[in-house]
């Protein structure tokens, strides 16, 4: 039997775009559907336009040290329509961009939502496709949970086209993307609120920098209500909106607009699944095994659809490691153990490896923590109180790093290459035998005891 093609991608964001261009470059026929913009989440609504507001807020950070750095009469103003109509117009640069590569590369690019006829037909708004392969890249959306009032809140997506900024905004959720708002929001000047179901923010992540982050956010200004659920929304006139919240402390919070970040579920609804043999799980993730093969075994699924590490740069890895696999004939197997995240919130958070939680469970007693806390050079002038935490999880006998934690100025940077040594297996002793870099956060790794 002939295909219209060799592989069929639905959703050109990070993951399928990695794997359709990996595809194409061993020459097989490839087409990728997508009913937005190119890039999915991470460069429309996600990674990219945030990474901007990080930027903008940082201006205000700065702004706030800089008489102590020497300057005066700082300019103060801050035009979020100007500066938000900016990034939009760099995502449509970037969104152009992908178009070029897509082309590049041969690939077809077909603009629709996409469903499944049967296992090897693709329905477009009308249009029929035939193909061997189907690679199912759908993504994942914001998850909002059933109560009164839900439809007067937002989500993500509708923070990047705010038409100006809401003076009081609560969030509903303190995990990636509540905290990074909320530091971002904080540092514009509104007064913001932070709700959570959990005892501290940032669940998953080790609890010193949960605690940590959470510190400094509250020094900043940023109201906690942790152990609580919110439980219902109303407008409230004159006062805003009204969220109530259950829990430790019950109370009703007035805002502007409310953030609602409790977590994103798999985008696989009304993609007629059932049509084509596929099986999902509880919350609609797609279920894969090691090859991301699905129950119907010519069609696969990867990235934030299939709910396992819902990260960009880990879509990209399971989308080339799909066309290695299925094209390329190349066994790659992804190893999660070592993937780094970051929350780009003020202080930065980063981590890599096992939590101190997560250790403990696995090696008990044998498990060593090499800790410190200090205030960074660049806060001492201001002398703002502001601390750096490093830590790191360590197996006792081997002396291997499980973990690496940090809170502080560049994070991010520095647990990614953090990162690579730790994969590898390297000990304490090796970090201890670097001379590093001085005057700089990063070198503290390298003489903690
Ligand atoms: C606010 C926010 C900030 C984030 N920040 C970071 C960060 O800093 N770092 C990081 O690593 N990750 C971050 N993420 C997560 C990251 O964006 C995702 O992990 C990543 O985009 C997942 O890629 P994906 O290709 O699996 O899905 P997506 O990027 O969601 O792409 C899926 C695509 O499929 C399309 N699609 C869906 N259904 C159909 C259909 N039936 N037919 C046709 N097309 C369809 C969608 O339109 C979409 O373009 C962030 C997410 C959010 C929401
Ligand atoms: N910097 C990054 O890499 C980055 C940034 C943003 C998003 N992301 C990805 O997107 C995913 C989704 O982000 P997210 O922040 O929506 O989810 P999340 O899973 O990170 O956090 C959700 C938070 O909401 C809380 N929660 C759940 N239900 C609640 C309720 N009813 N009331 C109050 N609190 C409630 C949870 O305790 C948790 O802390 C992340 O897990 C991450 O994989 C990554």
């Amino acid at each position: 039997m002939t295909f219209d093609y060799d592989l069929f991608v639905i959703g050109a964001g990070p993951a399928g775009l990695a794997a359709a261009k990996k595809a194409a470059s061993f020459g097989v026929r490839v087409a990728i559907a997508e009913q937005e913009a190119l890039g999915g989440t991470c460069v429309n609504r996600g990674c990219v336009p945030k990474k901007f507001i990080v930027h903008a807020a940082d201006f205000a950070f700065q702004n706030q040290m800089a008489h102590s750095y020497g300057w005066s009469e700082c300019q103060r103003n801050f035009d979020w329509t100007h500066f938000i109509h900016s990034v939009h117009q760099q995502i449509e640069s970037i969104n152009y961009s992908y178009f070029e590569q897509v082309q590049k590369a041969g690939i077809d690019l077909i603009r629709g939502h996409a469903t499944f006829i049967d296992a090897r037909t693709i329905n477009i708004d009308g249009r029929k496709f035939t193909a061997d392969k189907v690679l199912i890249a759908v993504g994942a959306r914001p998850m909002q949970p059933s109560i009164p009032g839900i439809e007067y809140s937002i989500t993500s997506r509708e923070m990047f086209n705010l038409p100006y900024l809401p003076e009081r905004l609560a969030i509903v959720g303190g995990g990636y993307i509540g905290v990074e708002f909320a530091s971002m929001m904080n540092a514009f000047g509104c007064e913001v609120t932070v709700v959570d179901t959990d005892d501290t923010i940032l669940s998953g992540f080790d609890d010193d920098i949960r605690s940590s982050v959470q510190q400094s956010l509250k020094k900043r200004g940023i109201k906690f209500f942790t152990s609580s659920t919110a439980e219902e929304i109303k407008h409230g006139g004159e006062e805003g909106l009204l969220l109530t919240i259950a829990g430790n402390s019950p109370v009703t919070i007035a805002a502007d607009t409310i953030l609602v970040a409790t977590g994103r579920i798999p985008n696989t609804k009304n993609l007629g699944l059932e049509n084509a043999g596929v099986v999902v799980g509880d919350k609609g993730e797609i279920q894969v095994d090691e090859d991301n093969c699905t129950a119907q075994e010519n069609i696969f699924a990867v990235g934030d659809c299939t709910d396992r590490l819902q990260l960009t740069p880990v879509a990209k890895a399971e989308g080339v490691s799909f066309a290695n696999i299925v094209f390329g004939k190349k066994s790659q197997k992804l190893n999660y153990d070592y993937v780094p995240s970051a929350v780009f919130s003020r202080p930065e958070a980063a981590s890599v490896g096992m939590t101190e939680a997560k250790a403990r469970e696995k090696f008990g007693e044998s498990v060593k923590i090499y800790c410190d806390r200090f205030q960074p050079l660049f806060f001492k002038l201001g002398n703002q109180d502001e601390q750096a935490m490093l830590k790191l999880v360590v197996e006792g006998k081997s002396e291997q790093i499980l973990g690496a934690h940090m809170v502080g100025e560049n994070a991010a940077d520095i647990i990614q290459c953090l990162a690579v040594a730790i994969a590898k297996g390297i000990t304490k002793q090796d970090l201890d035998d670097t001379i590093g870099i001085h005057p700089t956060t990063a070198e503290e790794f390298l003489t903690l005891n």
